[in-house]
């Protein structure tokens, strides 16, 4: 199975605002389909980051999914995830790299600029994320990028291509055909009614486009 291909789910801390909610729903979006899951807590709870990080990784291990941490390398390193996602803003890759070593998954947030992954991927980002593609319910400030930045950037990269930001059920195959190898979701997947189907769905769109 491609680890970095499909649907990528990322957690959030307002719709999961405990143990049991976290891990029933990333169980529900594994159960669906997802392949990635990112563990995205924006709160300075140490502790809580650290036990949920844990419980997460040990639920990701044993479903054979890929489990990054957000922002924090340090976490990754305590947790044994598999990798770590950082933004431009959090620590350089160069560093990440060095602390979680050459097997770790890296990704990095390009934002809306073929530049800043030209850059991620000369020093060996495991895959480069675009957005926001769409209005986004969880990060309504990010800056908006434009479908055709995938095609661009598909025909000039090869590590695989994470398009994130208000993505849906309907906008989904858009950005698959455009050039997407992974699709990041949190609130069109975490806030439906039916999480496994919603991931199902999700996972639809990949086959539709292989
Ligand atoms: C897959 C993926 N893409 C982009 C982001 C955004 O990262 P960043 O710009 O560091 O913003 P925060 O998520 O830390 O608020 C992401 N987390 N995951
Ligand atoms: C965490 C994040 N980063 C973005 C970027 O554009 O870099 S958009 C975003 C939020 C994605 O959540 P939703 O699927 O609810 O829009
Ligand atoms: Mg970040």
């Amino acid at each position: 199975m491609n680890r970095l291909h499909g649907l990528y789910a990322i957690t959030d801390n307002i719709l999961m605002p405990d143990d049991q909610t976290l891990l029933s729903q990333v169980h529900a979006a594994i159960l669906g389909g997802a392949r990635v899951i990112q563990y995205r807590d924006k709160t300075s709870d140490t502790e809580k980051r650290y036990r949920q990080a844990c419980l997460l990784n040990e639920l990701c291990r044993k479903h054979q999914r890929t489990f990054l941490i957000n922002d924090d390398v340090q976490l990754a390193q305590q947790c044994d995830a598999h990798g770590v996602h950082i933004g431009q803003k959090d620590s350089p890759l160069e560093e990440a790299r060095q602390a979680l070593g050459s097997s770790a998954i890296i990704g990095v947030t390009c934002h809306d600029q073929l530049s800043l992954a030209t850059k991620a991927a000369l020093a060996c980002a495991d895959y480069v994320a675009f957005g926001a593609f769409y209005p986004s319910k969880t990060k309504p400030d990010a800056k908006p990028a434009p479908l055709s930045l995938l095609t661009e950037a598909k025909s000039i990269l090869s590590c695989p291509i994470v398009a994130i930001g208000g993505i849906t059920v309907d906008n989904a195959p858009q950005t698959i055909t455009a050039g997407a190898d992974m699709i990041a979701v949190v609130h069109s997947l975490f806030a439906a009614e039916s999480i496994t189907q919603q991931a199902e769905a999700f996972a639809l769109a990949f086959n539709w486009n292989e």
